[in-house]
């Protein structure tokens, strides 16, 4: 949700409106963006797997096209969701981050997981339907905690293999059946980096839909123990001074926002303001 962009369940089946078109490779873009009128995207013969009436953009209702291939009509192209992160206006990035997740999950959930039979939308909430036994499936999200460790003017920072090269963040890790978001992140700590924590404290939390988690942020402190890294997940982890900071993640992730915020506290600073 923004100011110019509301959710809402809308049936595919009403005509006219905005439309997205939606494959593994992203958004299908031309000159204009991401948003199409949906009547033209429709004669573009586009291999269609489903359509989804997802929300309002400046008031106009919007659809998501599901397409099976990523061939793009003449004078468009694709364009990752990462992409519209790193440089698109908010409106359109939360618009589009939703999309994706919608897509994703009614992607996968197009047959039913329980006797296979093949689902279908339902036309007032958002879930597919399994006439066979009745079985409905939601949107997946998957909970993570995201936790910036202190101690003093120092901050605990760590690489995975998977981020761009030197840049340095925060712990995360996605919660576990049976535990509290407390659990998962001295879990989440002592498996990466052997390292125990006091004094948590829930900062704010933002959805991250690569491709369905929704971070939750702490802060906590230093408790005791030293850094082992974890093989495979932790390339390197080390304690960074609050004056001399590695190259950091892109300025609207919520690891961002951690680090920034606890940096701005100890130096005196105007404190930033956590992206949606
Ligand atoms: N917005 C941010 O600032 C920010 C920063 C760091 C990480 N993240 C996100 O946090 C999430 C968790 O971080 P991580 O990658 O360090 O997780 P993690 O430490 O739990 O380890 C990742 C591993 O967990 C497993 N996994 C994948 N999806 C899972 C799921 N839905 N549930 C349980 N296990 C799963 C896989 O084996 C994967 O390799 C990721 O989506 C990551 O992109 C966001
Ligand atoms: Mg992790
Ligand atoms: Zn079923």
């Amino acid at each position: 949700m923004s100011a110019r962009w509301t959710t809402a369940v809308l049936d595919p089946n009403t005509p006219g409106g905005l439309a997205v078109a939606h494959c593994a490779e992203g958004f299908l873009v031309d000159a204009n963006g991401a948003l199409f009128p949906r009547d033209w995207l429709r004669r573009q013969d586009l291999d269609v797997v489903c359509e989804h009436g997802i929300g309002h953009f400046d008031g106009q209702p919007v659809f998501l096209l599901e397409l099976r291939s990523a061939q793009a009509p003449q004078g468009c192209s694709w364009r990752g969701l990462r992409q519209f992160m790193l440089e698109g206006d908010s409106d359109t990035y939360t618009l589009l981050g939703y999309a994706a997740q919608i897509a994703t999950w009614a992607r996968e959930h197009r047959f039913c997981g329980s006797c296979g039979q093949a689902m279908v939308q339902i036309q007032w909430e958002r879930a597919m339907y399994c006439a066979g036994c009745e079985l409905r499936s939601y949107p997946r999200i998957s909970p993570s905690m995201i936790v910036l460790i202190t101690r003093g003017d120092e901050i605990l920072l760590a690489r995975s293999p998977r981020f761009v090269t030197g840049v340095y963040s925060t712990l995360a890790g996605f919660a576990e059946p049976g535990e509290s978001a407390e659990d998962c992140l001295v879990r989440e700590v002592r498996e990466e980096v052997a390292l125990e924590v006091k004094n948590l404290q829930y900062v704010g939390s933002q959805c991250w839909p690569f491709p369905h988690s929704m971070m939750l942020g702490f802060h906590a402190e230093y408790a005791g123990g030293e850094i082992v890294m974890q093989a495979d997940e932790i390339e390197d982890a080390q304690w960074f001074s609050v004056h001399a900071l590695p190259p950091l993640p892109a300025g609207r992730s919520i690891a961002r926002y951690l680090i920034d915020l606890y940096v701005a506290r100890r130096l005196g600073l105007a404190e930033p303001v956590l992206p949606r």
